[in-house]
């Protein structure tokens, strides 16, 4: 139907229609307020993170970052840089100071922390698992809410961690190192996060499985939206699937970019690693 067969015959209620239209594009302009600012909160936000030991040296300081949802941020840096130390304040796993860290724009420390560890899963460099076996270890945080992953369910979480459904009725006693890694990547899936923070998932790994690893982090990222924080000590690996290089030294920031700038960075650490990969 045309506007003109809408219109009404009165001056007022022309007024009246006018006024309408003005209201629903100002409902229109509204919505998509909305909508921009929801699409441009960043999944996880950084300000101004800074950490101490308790004698008084600094670990990090003044972190600020922002991580878009669906994205892969890798962290890369020397020994003793501060890498895991900014992963684990992402899930609070020592308390950050308040409105530092921020998910979907919600300081975490104002969040439940069970619900935040939920929402943002973690996998250690080390990961220890439950006694029992691998189907045990994938259910154990789905258990947690009464529920049962179906075995689809759990051949899908093996398949992202590179490791075959055999595996599932295995006692995790004598899994090897990189294959306890896996099991305990599977198991951080089973809680569906949101976010995923991996601290060095291919170091025990040989090189087919980390390159396989590597594709299953692309996979998270496209097929289930999941934003990924990766810690690496592998330049080459940040490059290969990082969407953002952050660049961590005595725990500061000193460079963030695409890993495609980053060789035209300055920074002497920056070169160091470029030549070291
Ligand atoms: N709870 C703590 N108490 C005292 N010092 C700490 C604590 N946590 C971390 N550190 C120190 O902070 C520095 C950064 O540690 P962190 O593990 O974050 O570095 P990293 O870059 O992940 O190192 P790596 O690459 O070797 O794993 C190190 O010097 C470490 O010894």
């Amino acid at each position: 139907m045309s506007k003109e067969k809408l219109l009404p015959e009165t001056g007022e209620d022309i007024h009246a229609y006018k006024d309408d239209e003005h209201k629903q594009e100002d409902d229109l302009e509204h919505t998509c307020l909305h909508i921009s600012e929801v699409k441009l909160t960043p999944k996880i936000s950084i300000k101004d993170l800074h950490r101490y030991t308790d004698s008084g040296d600094l670990i990090l300081s003044e972190i600020s970052l922002d991580i878009s949802a669906g994205s892969v941020l890798g962290i890369i840096g020397p020994s003793g840089s501060g890498k895991s130390t900014l992963l684990r304040a992402i899930n609070r796993l020592w308390e950050p100071p308040p409105a530092s860290v921020f998910l979907d724009g919600k300081d975490i420390t104002m969040l439940d922390v069970i619900s935040v560890r939920r929402r943002v899963g973690m996998l250690f460099q080390l990961p220890a698992l439950f006694d029992g076996t691998v189907a045990d270890n994938l259910n154990y945080g789905p258990s947690l809410k009464k529920e049962k992953l179906s075995l689809e369910q759990m051949e899908e979480l093996l398949k992202y961690a590179d490791l075959d459904a055999a595996f599932l009725s295995k006692s995790v006693v004598g899994l090897s190192v990189g294959q306890s890694q896996r099991v305990a990547l599977a198991r951080t899936l089973a809680n569906n996060p949101e976010v995923l923070l991996l601290d060095e998932p291919t170091s025990a790994l040989d090189p087919v499985s980390a390159q396989n690893i590597e594709e299953s982090i692309l996979d998270l990222k496209m097929q289930r939206g999941l934003t990924i924080v990766l810690v690496s000590h592998s330049l080459k690996q940040v490059q290969r699937i990082a969407d953002l290089v952050c660049v961590l030294v005595n725990g500061n920031i000193v460079e963030i970019t695409s890993p495609s700038n980053l060789q035209h960075s300055t920074h002497p650490m920056v070169q160091k690693l470029l030549d070291a990969s």
